[in-house]
């Protein structure tokens, strides 16, 4: 059988959520993931050192006994966070970025922030300390189409950012376009990009194949596949600025099969085993190791893992749903169908 070992990897973009949901899901992350960077959409939000020292011991004490996780955390910036809260996150040593949510961009953002300008003295003393800005990259004007609200933003707020604070470092999170993806390529070493591994499997043709498919609705939106090809292209690129978050975003199943429901695609339970599928189909496995392990440690100023994994190329169903909230279940992404690639836990 063929099988492929990595050294361990990181998850640069993951939702826990908390309580019951944190407890259910994140055994799925901390069985293939050594450490991930914690998003901080909570209801309320993490906006201060505290809240997120509270918020990974609640993590840490979820942890299933006999694994190793280190969750990295981050704070949610808001139009009022103090400069001073820079230098605590700084100081405190487990928080590695601070979270950019245009108001009402996504799951959670109602608390983001309206105005970049009231931001300015928060943002120049991140620049100076070197803590990374994490951004989802989508305008919220309803005028701008859903399918062109990231590379809009990238030329209306993120090239204007970058002018105003051109040391700042940035990540640009779940990159979904051909436009993001040139973006970041040209600009300075400061910059850098997340990719899901459902933005390297799916077009936007998989929302709609043979009626609606919730479970495929996340944001930003799956993209056409000119737009899916240049994200795989510069995953296996070897470009160091490009790196793996999973975005894995759990909703509850009456949340996500409803008239109105919520984006997110759940992919921790196969977080790594999906990339694989996408880096064979780009006959580039050998490329995955320093995608999934290196780029994001390297950037983020973190030694990277000494352990190893092992994946074997052996299918394995994925369950139709799987358990998180007493009567609402989850459903991940393949549900009732199989993953090509699967953990090899026998190693
Ligand atoms: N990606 C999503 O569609 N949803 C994420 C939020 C986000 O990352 O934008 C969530 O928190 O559910
Ligand atoms: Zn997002
Ligand atoms: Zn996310």
């Amino acid at each position: 059988m063929e099988t492929l070992t990595l050294t361990r990897p990181d998850d640069w973009h993951l939702h826990l959520r908390d309580g019951a949901i944190l407890k259910a899901v994140l055994p799925d992350t901390a069985r293939r993931f050594a450490r991930a960077i914690v998003m901080p959409n909570l209801k309320p939000p993490v906006t201060t050192v505290a809240q997120a020292a509270a918020y990974r011991e609640r993590i840490l004490a979820a942890v299933p006994t006999g694994m190793a996780f280190e969750p990295l955390m981050t704070l949610y910036l808001t139009d009022n966070t103090p400069p001073a809260e820079i230098d605590a996150a700084r100081d405190c040593g487990f928080v590695h970025g601070v979270k950019l949510y245009p108001a009402g961009a996504t799951t959670n953002s109602d608390a983001g922030v309206t105005d970049l300008l009231k931001c300015a003295a928060t943002l120049a003393r991140m620049e100076a300390l070197g803590l990374p800005l994490l951004i989802h990259g989508e305008v919220t004007d309803p005028a701008v189409d859903v399918f062109d609200r990231e590379a809009v933003f990238i030329d209306t707020v993120l090239s204007p950012l970058l002018k105003d604070f051109p040391a700042l470092k940035v990540v640009l999170e779940h990159i979904t376009t051909r436009e993001g993806v040139q973006f970041v390529a040209t600009a300075g070493r400061n910059v850098a990009a997340t990719i899901t591994a459902h933005h390297l499997l799916l077009n936007r043709n998989a929302i709609f194949v043979g009626g609606i498919r919730p479970h495929h609705y996340c944001l930003p939106i799956l993209k056409r596949e000119t737009h899916r090809q240049a994200l795989v292209a510069a995953a296996v690129s070897g470009n160091p600025k490009f790196f793996l978050g999973t975005d894995s975003a759990p909703h509850a199943r009456s949340t996500k099969e409803a008239a109105c429901g919520c984006a997110g695609c759940y992919t921790a339970h196969a977080g790594i085993e999906l990339y694989a599928e996408a880096f064979e189909a780009a006959g580039a496995l050998d490329r995955l190791e320093a995608f999934a392990s290196f780029h994001g440690p390297d950037f983020y100023g973190l030694p990277r893992n000494a352990e190893r994994i092992t994946l074997a190329r052996w299918s394995w169903p994925v369950p139709a749903s799987q358990t998180m909230l007493a009567e609402d279940p989850l459903v991940p992404l393949r549900a009732g169908e199989a993953v090509a690639w699967r953990l090899d836990l026998t190693e």
